[in-house]
């Protein structure tokens, strides 16, 4: 069975907003799969249903067999989600912030003193910071991109089942970027992590992830390997396969 299926999902905000217009998909373990799509596509409220912060209108979605609406306190265990935004925790150094997450996260799942200890000293290494300057420097006074690195450091150091990242490189400049996806694109090999993100970016998705998902207006215009998509559109890159996947599905 798939480690993440998305079955029929539909989100009509109070209002009136459509914002999810019944999507599916499903993810296997140990996959890095991405939604793509621009603003107001409903990659941000997918993440947040699976991730159990918000109800479906309806459709159902379940994280290694566990139904996230009926289940939410099980479900939490097997995830973690990283919002494109981590406010707060400002005025904690780096290595507060990491210890305080990560001994949230373990504690729920029941681990032992020394598995905290070493999922800290995992996230440690995966900032690619010193421990000095983690326990010298308040989250306040990182760069976005070294916030960012901290955040999803903590996110795969846990081994959850599921890493939800939104959008984990918007706003980094080349090097952070690269740096991030070598990071994010290596430990998700090397522990099966499965992990779900979203991106503006297709060239990073083209690099990043083994599926992808096309996403506009609620919808998901098509689904696969990146390489297969772009032979399918007959394009050059994914961007391009993107363009003709939307042209299409607008004229049908
Ligand atoms: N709390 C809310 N109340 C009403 N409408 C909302 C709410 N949150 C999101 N929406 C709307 O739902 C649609 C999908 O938004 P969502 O944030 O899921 O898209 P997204 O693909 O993540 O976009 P972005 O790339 O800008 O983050 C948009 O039209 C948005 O305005």
């Amino acid at each position: 069975m798939p480690l993440l299926v998305v079955d029929g999902l539909v989100k009509v905000y109070p209002g009136g907003v459509k914002a999810l217009r019944g999507i599916s998909f499903s993810v296997e373990e140990g996959e890095v799969f991405g939604l793509v799509g621009p603003n107001g596509a409903g990659k941000t409220t997918t993440f947040r249903i699976i991730a159990t912060l918000l109800k479906p209108t309806s459709g159902r979605v379940t994280v290694d067999g566990v139904d996230v609406a009926q289940e939410p306190y099980e479900a939490r265990k097997k995830l973690v989600y990283v919002p494109e935004d981590v406010g707060g925790y400002r005025r904690l150094t780096g290595l507060e912030y990491l210890s305080f997450v990560i001994e949230v996260f373990m504690s729920a799942r029941g681990a032992t003193r020394s598995e905290v200890r070493e999922a800290l000293e995992e996230a440690v290494r995966l900032t690619g910071l010193s421990e000095e300057k983690l326990r010298r420097t308040r989250m306040q006074d990182y760069s976005k991109g070294m916030k960012r690195r901290v955040q999803v450091a903590w996110a795969l150091a846990v081994k959850p089942r599921l890493a939800i990242l939104d959008e984990p490189t918007s706003g980094l400049d080349v090097e952070a970027s690269y740096e991030l996806r070598r990071v994010i694109a290596e430990y998700a090999r090397r522990h099966r992590v499965t992990v779900v993100l979203s991106s503006h970016n297709m060239l990073e998705v083209e690099y990043l992830c083994d599926r992808v998902a096309l996403m506009k207006d609620g919808r998901i215009i098509d689904i696969g390997f990146p390489g297969e998509l772009v032979e399918k559109y007959n394009a050059r890159n994914l961007e391009e396969a993107y363009m003709r996947a939307v042209a299409g599905a607008g004229s049908r």
